[in-house]
């Protein structure tokens, strides 16, 4: 039986092998291996009370044990301490904050060169209309797959700019953005109306991503057409499971 990798006894890591720039897993292995699963989004920003790589390390081990089949996960840092320990897909991101721009996950190429540095297999950018620093986010899009060698997922809000990211070579799309750009429809739960036309448009697999909160919604994004789904919030931030259960507690008081 396979062995779970844990801290103490981590996976071998293919970027030790003198790599910088590698691609541990073929197009087609990541879509056998991705396809109807549960991806995990690993992440803590500074000021929250899990920040770091090692504590994102354990959350990708536990969700690795539970049944993750990949993990979502942002900044250099968090990516190598996960990639020490685990073999799972690495969607890898970068949120940076550029002045004069909304955008900020993996908003340039350097970014994106430095999250496939530190071991992801999938690079995950804004793709969203807003404007970009480094061209139009067809341009963006084309630049980072080039640069890299690696499959781009592209986090978009409406389904216009889910086709668009299709038609400008993203390998994978998601849902991510919607509700957090100021165009599209700003809901409590998961915007599976977007999920469902996407999956229904595009040839390329669709993500169901932002505001799963329960297994229910995150079979309901399967069954609604989405290629897997990603879940981050509702399994790796404690803080906000625990604002939902307060809310909830102070209703009734
Ligand atoms: C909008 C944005 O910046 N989303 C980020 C993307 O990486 C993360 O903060 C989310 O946690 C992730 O998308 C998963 O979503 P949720 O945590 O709702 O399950």
């Amino acid at each position: 039986m396979k062995q779970s990798p844990t801290l103490d006894n981590p996976s071998p890591n293919p970027y030790t092998d003198g790599m910088t720039i590698s691609q541990l897993y073929s197009l087609e292995t990541l879509n056998e291996r991705l396809r109807g699963g549960l991806i995990v989004s690993c992440q803590a920003l500074p000021g929250e009370a899990l920040f770091g790589g090692e504590i994102m390390a354990r959350l990708a081990v536990a969700a690795e044990r539970g049944g993750a089949v990949g993990i979502r996960a942002n900044s250099p840092v968090d990516i190598a301490a996960i990639r020490a320990v685990t073999s799972l897909p690495i969607i890898g991101l970068f949120k940076v904050d550029v002045a004069n721009y909304d955008v900020y996950i993996t908003p340039t190429v350097k970014d994106a060169l430095a999250v496939a540095e530190a071991g992801a297999d999938i690079i995950a950018l804004d793709a969203t209309d807003r404007p970009h620093p480094e061209g139009t986010t067809a341009e963006f899009i084309a630049a980072v797959r080039v640069a890299t060698g690696l499959p781009v997922l592209a986090d978009i809000s409406t389904f216009a700019e889910g086709v668009a990211a299709q038609e400008a070579g993203a390998e994978f799309i998601s849902t991510t953005m919607s509700g957090y750009t100021p165009y599209s429809p700003q809901l409590e739960g998961p915007d599976l109306e977007l999920a469902t036309r996407l999956a229904a448009e595009l040839k390329r697999p669709l993500f169901a991503e932002g505001r799963i909160h329960t297994p229910e919604q995150a079979r309901a994004a399967l069954d609604a057409g989405a290629f897997a789904v990603i879940v981050g919030g509702a399994i790796t931030r404690p803080q906000q499971i625990t604002e939902r259960f307060a809310r909830a507690v102070a209703a009734g008081k």
